[in-house]
């Protein structure tokens, strides 16, 4: 087929964009049709009826309209009436350089718009089919100006598959409120270590992360809210905990956070040669578990009273790793390194803080499966947490504003794709702490006669 400089006839753009959107053309064909055969009266009215139940759930039942209707209506209404619409995604994308060029006849190629959803007010997600030549990697290049063409917050990117990227556009912050903290489930039934929840998403979904099997990195400036994602994991875990499944080893170095778990740990260190002395304990448990296993022809950890799940919480891990004496540091980082690599299988799991995430502090970072990264204050802390390139890639922990209204918000990276997703977690007060260590110690249980 030769290249030639002439366009596309009219009549053949308006068959081509009939078959990519069948609905703009099929629903008003419908009414049309309808009107002819069943006259006026009965289409307005079937229309007015439709509209008239659509407004009755709308007020009737929120819950299921938010979930089912609302994303869906928003969705048409952004696909159709903003940015991404004909001349203005257009101009969108040639002022940011995101166009393609067929250089035998100068045809711009404009990557085309596949779909566009919205699962929250705040949130697009739009996919595009990229012209070859083209890779996502051009478009986290120009991501902060696609932003502000667009006029949102933020946009990340996602290659879904050759030729096709997805665009997470944030059109305002998400997060506008407090998530109230998890429930105290009583039933140890009731708790999911599969699927601990943390708090919210940005796309108003749940956010859950596993524990069994998975070690968890906190990193997040001075009042960032990391205190939230110990409590509330905490929180989640309480029945485990009251019933001695889950055992809750805390290094403190900073007495402050963690200081009131000192009331139903398991463990608990604040002195640095105290926490030394917690960790080889931990990984000694940790061999003894495999071990134990290993002679009961077990190659499966289940929690349980006698095999109990060990979760290793460290507050700020670089004053262990990093800034303590480099004889203890190294000790440190070597029994971590062995529950990095061994202990997901015998259920000993590490869930770690740090305030200042540079490479000497988290020397182990690629042992945590699992890494959340809140307000830092540097662009190159956010790559150092959640890996190379997460903030090129839409991750801008570094811009999340210093106050107390942003606490908690931050950033992790989705299991199947590379694309920062930006999450809240749920907030623990002081009563809420509280009323774990009640719980969990049985100091709220009553005797009834
Ligand atoms: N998830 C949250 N949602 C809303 N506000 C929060 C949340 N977490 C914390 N905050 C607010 O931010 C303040 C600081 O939180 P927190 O003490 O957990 O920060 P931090 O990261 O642990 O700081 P530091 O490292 O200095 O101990 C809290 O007092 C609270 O007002």
């Amino acid at each position: 087929m030769r290249n030639t400089t002439r366009k596309l006839g009219t009549e053949a753009r308006a068959i081509t964009w009939t078959a990519r959107h069948p609905g703009s053309i099929l629903l008003p064909g419908a009414v049309v049709a309808s009107a002819v055969v069943l006259g006026l009266p009965t289409t307005g009215g079937v229309l007015g009826g439709g509209l008239l139940g659509l407004g009755a759930w709308y007020r009737a039942h929120p819950g299921s309209f938010d979930a089912l209707v609302a994303p869906r209506m928003r969705a048409w209404k952004r696909r159709w009436w903003s940015r991404y619409t004909g001349s203005r995604w257009r101009d969108t994308l040639i002022a940011c350089d995101l166009v393609a060029t067929n250089r035998q006849t100068g045809e711009l190629r404009v990557p085309r718009i596949l779909r566009v959803q919205s699962p929250s007010p705040s949130i697009d997600l739009v996919r595009v089919r990229l012209h070859p030549g083209q890779h996502a990697r051009q478009w986290e290049d120009r991501l902060p100006e696609l932003a502000d063409a667009l006029r949102v917050e933020r946009v990340a990117v996602e290659r879904v598959r050759p030729q096709v990227i997805a665009l997470v556009v944030e059109r305002s912050e998400p997060f506008t409120e407090v998530i109230p903290a998890p429930d105290m489930p009583w039933d140890v039934d009731a708790v999911d270590l599969g699927g601990l929840y943390l708090g919210d998403t940005e796309y108003g979904t749940d956010w859950c992360e596993a524990l069994l099997g998975q070690h968890l990195l906190v990193a997040g400036a001075s009042g960032s809210g990391k205190g939230s994602l110990a409590w509330g994991p905490l929180r989640g875990l309480a029945p485990l905990i009251r019933d001695g499944i889950v055992r809750p080893w805390v290094l403190d170095p900073k007495r402050m956070e963690l200081a009131k778990a000192e009331a139903f740990a398991y463990r608990y260190a604040a002195e640095t040669a105290d926490c030394l002395e917690v960790a080889r304990e931990f990984v000694a448990d940790c061999e003894q578990t495999q071990r134990t296993l290993a002679a009961q022809g077990k190659r499966k950890f289940t929690p349980s009273r006698e095999t109990p799940l060990n979760l290793l919480l460290i507050d700020e891990i670089a004053a262990l790793t990093g800034f303590a004496d480099m004889a203890v540091a190294r000790e440190f980082r070597k029994l971590l390194n062995v529950v990095g690599t061994q202990g997901r299988a015998t259920g000993h799991s590490m869930l770690g803080y740090v305030q200042e995430p540079t490479k000497d502090n988290i020397s182990m970072r690629d042992l945590f499966t699992v890494r959340i990264c809140l307000r830092v204050t540097s662009a190159g802390h956010v790559d150092m947490v959640l890996g190379d390139g997460a903030r090129q890639r839409g991750a801008l922990a570094d811009e999340i504003p210093n106050s107390a209204d942003t606490a908690g918000i931050g950033y992790v990276i989705r299991q199947r794709s590379r694309v920062p997703m930006r999450v809240r977690a749920a907030y623990v007060t002081d009563p809420e702490i509280d009323e774990l260590i009640a719980f969990v110690t049985g100091s709220n249980l009553r005797v009834v006669a």
